[in-house]
């Protein structure tokens, strides 16, 4: 089973650049794309050139040393500072639902504030360093969530899973199909149903596209046949990721993973989430209080460039949703299975 291509990757010392898959164009197209300026950073993670909760924290965090190139060599330590307040603040802005994102930058923020009695020059290679160490942590977190998640799914076992949560989402294997991925490796025969999942087809342009590349069977259906593919018992598990998971539990993903998980609980098919530890958000006690990004209209009335509703549609275009936890069964983190969802075994795993 070949390894993931490199979502992204760092090329050179602090002053160098990161070269990234352009997510938008699979699978017609594999491009990898440069940026070198915090700019080109912040359009790749609002367009979702890379997108993802894992790999948007892990671009972001290369965001910053980027951003703090021109000042790295001359500036005095305070303006360096200012910078980076700046910079992080700017990047922030590009999306506001997954938690990586803020995760990742408050932790290059926290580097520097732990470091202040290093120059700007040592301080900049210092963060570089803290963002490749984001980005192998990642790695090695996925791995993780494959050997916990495998464990919960027998041979034979049919797979729903909704957008994509794969290596693309992340520097590593993914989350809920790190699960897919360490199954198979393990003998384990299993076939995924995949969800489209409208309107930027995740599931249909990413999903089937890594799970093809690594010899997964995988069926790919309309989101509106997920009930249908449970009723006649193709489904016997849904593993799904997550973009924030708050602190009793309740996660939020991709729009049409809470409707997923209904459908779960009404047919009796354990419902999966698969996410690192830095996906979740303690200080939110429940899943109403996580930021639902909303996105533009076009995403809809003209889909991948066809217009397929009248112009000026009112639209309502909300990019995530949240299952609450008692439609969870468990949750799969890198330091184990969260069973039942409980804010006491949420709270449990995270400090263990
Ligand atoms: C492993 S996080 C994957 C998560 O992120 C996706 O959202 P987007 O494609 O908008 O970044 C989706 O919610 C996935 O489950």
């Amino acid at each position: 089973m070949s390894e993931h291509p490199r979502t992204m990757r760092w090329n050179g010392d602090s002053h160098g650049w990161l070269t990234m898959i352009d997510q938008t164009l699979l699978p017609v197209e594999f491009k990898e794309i440069e940026c070198r300026t915090v700019e080109e950073i912040w359009e790749a993670i609002k367009m979702l050139r890379v997108r993802g909760a894992p790999a948007i924290g892990c671009s972001a965090a290369y965001g910053v040393v980027i951003g703090l190139q021109t000042l790295a060599d001359d500036a005095d330590r305070k303006e360096f500072d200012a910078r980076l307040e700046e910079v992080a603040t700017y990047l922030a802005g590009s999306r506001p639902t997954a938690v990586n994102l803020f995760w990742a930058l408050d932790r290059m923020k926290r580097v520097a504030a732990e470091n202040q009695e290093l120059a700007p020059k040592e301080m900049h290679t210092r963060l570089l360093t803290e963002a490749v160490a984001i980005e192998d942590e990642d790695r090695e977190m996925c791995a993780a969530i494959g050997r916990h998640g495998a464990k919960l799914i027998e041979s034979g076992t049919g797979i729903l899973t909704h957008c994509n949560a794969g290596g693309l989402a992340t520097a590593g294997d993914g989350t809920a199909l790190a699960v897919m991925f360490a199954a198979a490796a393990q003998g384990k025969e299993i076939q995924v149903y995949a969800d489209e999942t409208r309107p930027l087809l995740q599931g249909a342009r990413l999903t089937t596209w890594e799970l093809q590349q690594r010899g997964v069977p995988v069926t790919l259906i309309c989101d509106s046949m997920a009930g249908q593919v449970m009723k006649e018992k193709r489904v016997q598990a849904v593993i799904t990721g997550a973009d924030r998971i708050a602190a009793n539990g309740d996660a939020c993903n991709k729009i049409g993973t809470y409707s997923v998980a209904v459908l779960a609980k009404a047919h009796g098919i354990p419902f999966y989430v698969a996410a690192p530890s830095s996906t979740f958000d303690l200080s939110l006690e429940n899943g109403e209080l996580i930021p639902i990004e909303e996105r533009l209209a076009e995403e809809i009335t003209d889909g991948m460039g066809k217009q397929t509703a009248p112009a000026d549609t009112n639209v309502y275009n909300p990019a995530f949703d949240v299952a609450p936890a008692e439609l969870i069964d468990a949750i799969i983190t890198e330091k184990g299975v969260i069973r039942p969802v409980t804010k006491e075994n949420v709270r449990a795993m995270l400090e263990a």
